[in-house]
């Protein structure tokens, strides 16, 4: 018996199926992919990208994506520092529950603050949660910037846009890195490669 936060008189209940018998079930290892990084940076797109080329080679994968969690599980939440930390939690509990399913989880979310994101890291066993950096320039951001919200935020229309008068703190020691190779975009298909190489590497791909 335990009291967790505000829980009190709470038990922890244990069930014969385990990870480890899904992962069996699905022949790969539960995992998470958390990709970090400004607005337009490509996130979305590394992660659909992502999302194909792992079910192509019949690997079940799910995507989280910051802005659709937001149009559910995190409407109350908005983007102040404190509702950023709280939507980056419930998203790295929710990464936690699907990678213990034994899939692929790939989390897409701006999450500017590096302790944020490392106490979602903190949630998952060793080696299986995996840091994507998107290292974009933020000026490559705002020339794409497909929903006109740089230009919202620079015209002073949205107040703390990250990157523009709200932080962003990149990560210190993330397990993937992408940036541009003299001064080029890699295309999405070589962003997602990257990611499979290293799954594929360390395991994840295999029960
Ligand atoms: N103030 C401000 N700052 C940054 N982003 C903003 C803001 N207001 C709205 N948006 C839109 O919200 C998307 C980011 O949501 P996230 O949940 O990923 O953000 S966070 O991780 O909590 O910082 C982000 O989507 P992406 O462009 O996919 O990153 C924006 O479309
Ligand atoms: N590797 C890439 N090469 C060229 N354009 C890209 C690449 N990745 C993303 N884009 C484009 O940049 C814009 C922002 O990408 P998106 O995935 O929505 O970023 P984010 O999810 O980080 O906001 C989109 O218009 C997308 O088509």
């Amino acid at each position: 018996m335990s009291s967790v936060g505000k829980s009190t008189n709470i038990f922890w209940q244990e069930c014969s199926v385990g990870k480890s018998d899904r992962e069996k079930l699905l022949k790969q290892k539960g995992c998470v992919v958390w990709i970090t990084g400004l607005s337009g940076s490509g996130k979305s797109t590394l992660a659909c990208t992502l999302g194909r080329e792992l079910h192509n080679r019949g690997k079940l994968s799910y995507i989280l994506d910051g802005d659709n969690l937001r149009h559910g599980l995190n409407k109350d939440l908005g983007f102040k520092a404190e509702d950023r930390a709280e939507n980056i939690r419930r998203v790295g509990e929710v990464a936690k529950l699907f990678a213990d399913a034994g899939l692929i989880c790939i989390a897409s979310l701006i999450s500017p603050y590096r302790k944020d994101r490392d106490s979602c890291r903190a949630l998952l066993s060793d080696k299986s949660f995996i840091e994507v950096y998107m290292n974009m320039p933020l000026d490559l951001c705002e020339s794409r910037d497909p929903k006109g919200l740089y230009k919202l935020a620079r015209a002073g229309k949205i107040k703390g846009f990250t990157g523009i008068d709200d932080p962003y703190e990149p990560p210190l020691n993330c397990e993937i890195e992408i940036q541009q190779q003299d001064g080029i975009c890699p295309s999405p298909c070589v962003m997602a490669g990257q990611v499979v190489t290293y799954l594929e590497e360390k395991g994840f791909l295999h029960a």
